[in-house]
């Protein structure tokens, strides 16, 4: 079925009739992945209440485990984990999760599930108690093994270029939904009075430059050279440094407004601090859908062979002309 103008549905569509909407223009579409993407936003909902009252209730600080990553698990690191976990397990096209906070991975037990989702299931964890904005951020791949087993090694270390689909929520001043399937980035804000996500950003277009640039730069005194000279020309330039701490957020301004979020390698961290599998890559898919770039410095985030399920990566992510800036000076470093 054709619509006029099939693409565009008018702002204040809630999620539901939009991921039905856009099914219908893939007439072989099967609705699995447009339930996958109505169990996320169930889950979304579900941790975006948790995450309001956590002040009130016991679910503030940290739960007392270290992580895959060495950091401390924070309780509600620990209850996103659970009810994405869930909701994924339940809504029965999953069979496989990568997870942030567990070290191997998860087999949900749905043998004819044709997806694998790596998820981070609350970005910004550093930010929790003291009310900044923090995230989650998903990143979907189509199972290449058969169905009726688990998935597989071969299914979960796709590059990011095989994704069909990958989103973030951020629980901010207001809670949104942002997410791609390939075919350009909307974003959805949460009404929970209503208890739904309505579409309030179409089609999102992140400007081709802009005069913000992120980074932690604690660490600068071990930034490789191409680093601190792109960092040096951001403020030649009179950009502002603007750094929340939670990648979510960061990006998310980012991506309206223009900028660059950098998490470069330094000696603390010499493959950078982020995920590949459930940070850089689903941001890159994202950035790139809304006309923006990723690069690790040395390639394009997306095209980045996984060997590990929680492999780190250094990003430059954001408006097209700043991350094509930022790899003129950081040739400097793959040259030497
Ligand atoms: O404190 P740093 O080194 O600047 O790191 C901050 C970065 O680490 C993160 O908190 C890592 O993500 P998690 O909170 O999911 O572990 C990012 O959200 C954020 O951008
Ligand atoms: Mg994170
Ligand atoms: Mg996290």
């Amino acid at each position: 079925m054709n619509h006029p103008d099939k693409l565009a549905l008018p702002v204040g569509t809630t999620l539901d009739r939009f991921i039905m909407r856009k099914q219908e223009d893939f007439p072989y579409a099967t609705g699995e992945l447009s339930q996958l993407l109505r169990d996320i936003a169930l889950a979304a909902k579900i941790v975006n209440r948790e995450i309001n009252r956590s002040g009130l209730i016991d679910i503030a600080g940290a739960y007392g485990n270290r992580n895959v990553q060495g950091e401390d698990q924070q309780k509600l690191d620990v209850i996103a984990n659970i009810r994405f976990i869930r909701a994924l397990r339940n809504g029965g096209e999953v069979c496989t999760i990568i997870s942030e906070e567990d070290e191997e991975v998860i087999q949900t037990g749905n043998v004819q599930g044709k997806y694998i989702v790596a998820i981070d299931p609350l970005d910004g964890s550093s930010n929790i108690d003291v009310n900044v904005s923090i995230g989650t951020i998903f990143s979907i791949y189509r199972r290449v093994s058969p169905t009726g087993g688990e998935g597989t090694r071969q299914d979960c270390l796709q590059t990011g270029t095989h994704q069909v689909a990958a989103g973030y929520v951020v629980y901010g001043s207001s809670t949104m939904l942002v997410y791609t399937t390939g075919n350009g980035v909307n974003g959805f804000t949460y009404e929970p009075s209503l208890g739904e996500f309505f579409l309030s950003h179409p089609n999102i277009q992140t400007p081709a430059t802009g005069a913000i640039y992120s980074i932690n730069e604690g660490a600068s005194a071990t930034f490789s050279a191409g680093t601190t000279a792109f960092v040096a020309y951001c403020k030649e330039q009179n950009y502002s440094a603007r750094y929340i701490g939670s990648l979510v957020a960061d990006f998310h301004r980012n991506l309206l407004k223009g900028g660059i979020y950098m998490y470069p390698a330094s000696a603390k961290a010499p493959q950078g601090k982020l995920r590949l599998m459930y940070e850089c890559n689903p941001l890159a898919f994202i950035v790139e859908q809304a006309g923006g770039k990723a690069t690790s410095g040395r390639c394009r985030i997306l095209e980045i062979e996984p060997h590990e399920m929680h492999q780190r990566s250094p990003v430059f992510i954001g408006s097209s002309e700043l991350v094509e800036k930022a790899e003129q000076f950081l040739a400097q470093d793959n040259a030497s």
